[in-house]
């Protein structure tokens, strides 16, 4: 059986974070493991408490599973400090971990802040270049890229810029923009300063519950990555099973639902 673990935060509703981490995993048939950095008491509207994992106890989390049970991709969601975020990046060179997903996680779906501040700067120079492919949603792209993004035609742009400054992988999720959701994965090509870029559009799914469509899909990308697929099958299945939990119109809550995670599940 594959092993895929998770480093990220939980969410005590369940929709996003650890919880939608390990629910996509045993979705797709593999075992899930966690190390979490931080609590949060969330629901489907807001965040309304934040407590950090000690660093020390992440790297704790981290001995015990890379000592015992190699993961045979890693996910990583949000990592609200500095010294959370280099134990993370310690621990993964470390370990030499393969196949690691970072999605940038910078503010929930209900508009909270989830990384603070001070934090960016280590995201962006410690954490980011170890990943096989980054995950940012459109805010999070500009954050990422300092500029402002509109259009398809920005994204392009933007993508470029973040392959470039960061040489890694990028994927950047539509899901902010009008019309289709539109996903554009951008990779280094053989030439230097040369991009592979491809879409993965699927129709807009009519559906306000989105609490937790970028953990699911990362975690997606990092079951299909730990199976030995490619990075372009990987996002291409990923976004298949994130589209077809949306379509199930699972409705809980007050607020931005979680999706069917189990919808595969007969
Ligand atoms: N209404 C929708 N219909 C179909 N796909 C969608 C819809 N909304 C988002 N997606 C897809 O969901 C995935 C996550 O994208 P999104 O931009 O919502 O990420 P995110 O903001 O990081 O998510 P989160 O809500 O977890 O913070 C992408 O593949 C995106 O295209
Ligand atoms: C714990 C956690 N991680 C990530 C997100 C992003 O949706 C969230 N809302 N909560």
């Amino acid at each position: 059986m594959k092993k895929v673990l998770t480093i990220a935060g939980s969410d005590s509703s369940g929709g996003a974070g650890i919880q939608a981490d390990i629910k996509t995993i045993t979705a797709h048939k593999m075992y899930a493991m966690s190390a979490i950095t931080a609590l949060t008491a969330q629901n489907t509207i807001g965040v309304y408490g934040v407590v950090d994992t000690p660093p020390d106890f992440v790297a704790a989390q981290l001995d015990c599973i890379f000592t015992d049970i190699a993961p045979d991709a890693v996910k990583i969601g949000m990592v609200s400090n500095p010294e959370i975020i280099q134990t993370i990046a310690e621990k993964l060179r470390e370990y030499q971990a393969k196949n690691i997903v970072i999605d940038p996680v910078m503010i929930s779906t209900s508009g909270s802040r989830l990384l603070s501040d001070d934090a960016l700067e280590t995201l962006h120079t410690a954490l980011l270049p170890l990943g096989t492919v980054i995950t940012p949603n459109i805010p999070e792209a500009e954050v990422l890229c300092g500029r402002e993004i509109k259009t398809k035609k920005d994204m392009l742009q933007a993508a470029e810029a973040i392959t470039a400054s960061l040489d890694t992988a990028v994927l950047i999720k539509g899901g902010h923009l009008s019309g289709d959701a539109a996903d554009l994965l951008c990779q280094t090509g053989n030439a230097p300063a040369a991009f592979l870029k491809e879409w993965f559009e699927s129709p807009r799914v009519e559906n306000s519950n989105t609490h937790g469509t970028g953990c699911t899909l990362s975690s997606a990308i990092a079951c299909n990555l730990a199976a030995g697929r490619r990075l372009e099958e990987s996002v291409r299945r990923a976004k298949k099973y994130l589209t077809g939990a949306l379509k199930e119109q699972l409705d809980l809550g007050k607020g931005a639902g979680p999706l069917d995670h189990m919808y595969r599940i007969p």
